[in-house]
């Protein structure tokens, strides 16, 4: 049994954050575990309040996880704060951890932010060296890359000036694009398009994390990246073409689509 872990956020609704992760983990017939970094209400219209774990208590739950059932794969996703993104960073380093994704999630699908301003230097820095694969949406990769991003081309000049600081693969979706989804990926000088029909259903909140998790399930089952990412779009692609209708805003995926 390949074992996961995902470090994120509790989206209260069920939509995004550590619901979305392990409803995704679980589809793909695999064991998570949840390190959970703060809880925020929200739901599909909105996010209405955001409480923090606390750094310390974060470590312990890390410690928990990593002495106990070592992951074979880690997804991060929502870490609001610099200390915990120090403290996170810390243990995934003295841990050794492997098959990292870091989902860089700044502002919910609703346009509410879900990363302190003063720790966006620290995730660059730190969190962003353990990971073996970065995947920021396009307002994502306009902070990290500090470039506007209006078409395609914008994406590529955007990894291209990313990769100066990290290494690892890039992706950026393309979700928020208005005429496609396509996403791009760029690695060691290359670029890699992943085209897709745009699924008309305005129900995507989730898709992000669900992504993110579905590649680190991918990667656990020995994937490369390339592999996982076309894995985790097919997976993507059954949840949101089954147009689940749920909530008075944009509502979440199907999970049980493939079950
Ligand atoms: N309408 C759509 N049709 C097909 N694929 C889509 C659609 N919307 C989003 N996607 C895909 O979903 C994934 C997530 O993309 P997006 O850019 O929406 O991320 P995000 O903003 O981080 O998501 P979230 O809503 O969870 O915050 C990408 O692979 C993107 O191509
Ligand atoms: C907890 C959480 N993580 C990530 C997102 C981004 O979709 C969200 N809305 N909520």
């Amino acid at each position: 049994m390949r074992k996961i872990l995902a470090i994120a956020g509790s989206d209260c609704s069920g939509g995004a954050g550590i619901q979305a992760d392990l409803k995704t983990i679980t589809s793909h017939k695999m064991y998570g575990m949840s390190v959970i970094t703060a809880l925020t209400a929200q739901n599909t219209t909105g996010v209405f309040g955001v409480m923090e774990s606390t750094p310390d208590f974060a470590a312990k739950q890390l410690d928990a996880v990593f002495s106990d059932i070592y992951p074979d794969a880690v997804k991060i996703g929502m870490v609001s704060s610099k200390t915990l993104i120090e403290v996170i960073a810390e243990k995934l380093a003295e841990y050794k951890a492997k098959n990292i994704v870091l989902d860089p999630v700044m502002i919910s699908t609703s346009g509410s932010k879900l990363l302190n301003d003063d720790a966006i230097e620290t995730l660059k820095y730190k969190l962003m060296p353990l990971a073996d694969i970065i995947t920021p949406n396009i307002p994502e990769a306009e902070c990290l890359s500090g470039i506007k991003i209006k078409n395609k081309q914008d994406m590529e000049e955007a990894a291209l000036k990313i990769s100066k600081n990290f290494p690892g693969h890039i992706l950026i979706k393309g979700g928020h694009l208005e005429d496609s989804s396509d996403d791009l990926l760029f690695h060691d000088g290359m670029f890699s398009w992943y085209n897709h029909e745009k699924i008309k259903n305005t129900n995507t909140h989730g898709t992000g994390c669900t992504l993110s998790s579905a590649i680190a399930c991918s990667l656990a089952d020995g994937f490369t990246v390339a592999e996982s990412i076309f894995n985790a779009k097919n997976y993507l692609t059954g949840a949101l073409n089954y147009n689940l209708n749920l909530g008075k805003g944009r509502g979440p995926l199907n999970h049980c689509w493939n079950i």
